[in-house]
């Protein structure tokens, strides 16, 4: 095992088939990569969310096929049929339901097999070589996409401030993580965050600029406090941590008293956030929470004339996108332990003589009684009435015509 402060989430070796994955369960204290050697190492860190993201849970799972196949082949093991391929990757789509990249990647894995080869034919380096080729495929293309997501979310936000006559610093919220550590790279919502960062600096003289993101810590699982926090810290991006309940009481303080939060009065004008599933009309499952923050800009906008209104956007590569589904209600919402809701996992910290922020063991401390009722939906479905645009690496956003529906085919 290996430590190593980086955003890398996931790490390939082409040369030596070897696959090892970040071990986000510890972060944001120093972690691990942990090996991914088969389709069973892969389910248990996909399921477990030691790896988590819609794009990188379908990056490792593809890569973790391919690994698993080269291994197998290497080995003296019996021969395996292309049948018992299929079962197994049919077998990994089951850890986690909702995200749609998943299932799009190992469905088109095995439409890839089945197409040259009989279920009862011995998988054989030609079967490998087409899993390999695929699977190296999905993570660069997935890397390309996200820069141009990331640019195209960059045009939108610039087309809608200048509509807006908006001049000074605006602020972003978003919810969840949707960079580096669950992609292959860059990232999906925090992808634009970072574009903007990057592009709508003050002294670039575009008249606006961001000053502030304010990432939501994502209860139970803490995906914006634990992943986002250290992403946004890292790239030196200017953040404040907020509650998922603090929303609505941020935007009111802001952009309707028009006073300060910490040390910034940038008004939100964009809430940006991931998605694990978007469906023909533009319905979008994502992270738990994010419904409600949809809501709350609705629920503002209603007041607020058309310059001052907060845009909704949702941020996804289009291998997120699910054409076969028709609206958010068939979308199936993955339940998960109760325990992520009612305990807490981290490492005891301490501050030595000099003051340094020393990491020690990891602990597990109760919040609720044990033994209780409890609902952990891990998403929920934002309407796409509420979504003003859909943001993914094809050239512009997509935006609801006057019929109020959004056309995803290209
Ligand atoms: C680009 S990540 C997309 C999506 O996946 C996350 O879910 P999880 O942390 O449970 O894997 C979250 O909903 C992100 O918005």
């Amino acid at each position: 095992m290996s430590t190593d402060n980086t955003l890398q989430a996931i790490k390939f070796d082409k040369e030596q088939v070897a696959l090892s994955i970040l071990d986000q369960l510890l972060l944001p204290y120093p972690t691990t990569y942990i090996p991914i050697n088969t389709i069973e190492d892969a389910f248990q860190a996909i399921k477990k969310m030691q790896v988590r993201g819609a794009p990188a849970i379908a990056i490792v799972a593809s890569f973790a096929v391919t690994v698993d196949t080269h291994l197998h082949l290497k080995s003296k093991d019996q021969p395996r049929t292309v049948a018992q391929l299929v079962s197994s990757i049919e077998y990994l789509i089951t850890s986690r339901p909702t995200a749609v990249n998943l299932s799009n990647a190992l469905t088109d894995i095995k439409k890839l097999v089945l197409q040259s080869f009989q279920p009862g034919d011995e998988v054989t380096s030609k079967v490998f070589d087409l899993i390999y080729k695929y699977s190296v495929a999905l993570f660069e293309d997935d890397l390309a996409n996200n820069y141009k997501l990331g640019d195209n979310g960059v045009s939108y936000i610039t087309k809608i401030l200048q509509q807006q006559n908006f001049k000074g610093p605006f602020s972003i919220v978003t919810i969840c993580n949707t960079g580096s550590l669950a992609t292959s790279g860059h990232g999906t919502a925090l992808g634009i965050i970072r574009s903007v960062h990057q592009q709508l600096k003050q002294d670039l003289g575009k008249g606006f600029w961001l000053d502030q993101v304010y990432p939501c810590e994502t209860r139970p699982y803490n995906q914006g406090a634990k992943l986002t926090s250290y992403e946004l810290k890292f790239e030196k991006i200017p953040f404040t941590l907020i509650c998922d309940n603090m929303v609505t009481s941020l935007i009111n303080t802001l952009n309707v008293q028009k006073k300060s939060v910490k040390s910034s009065s940038a008004p939100v004008k964009f809430i940006i956030t991931g998605a694990d599933r978007i469906v023909e009309n533009g319905d979008s499952a994502n992270k738990i929470g994010t419904f409600q923050l949809a809501s709350i800009a609705n629920q503002f906008n209603s007041r607020f004339s058309e310059e001052e209104k907060i845009k909704f956007i949702v941020a996804a590569p289009r291998t997120t996108i699910d054409f076969e589904t028709k609206t958010g209600e068939d979308i199936v919402i993955e339940e998960r332990p109760s325990n992520e809701l009612t305990t807490l996992k981290g490492p005891v910290l301490s501050v030595n003589e000099a003051g340094v922020t020393e990491v020690g063991e990891k602990l597990t401390v109760g919040i609720a009684p044990p033994d209780i009722s409890v609902w952990n939906p891990a998403f929920d479905v934002a309407p796409h009435d509420l979504i003003d645009a859909i943001v993914t690496e094809d050239t512009d956003a997509f935006v609801k015509n006057s019929n109020g529906e959004f056309n995803l085919r290209v």
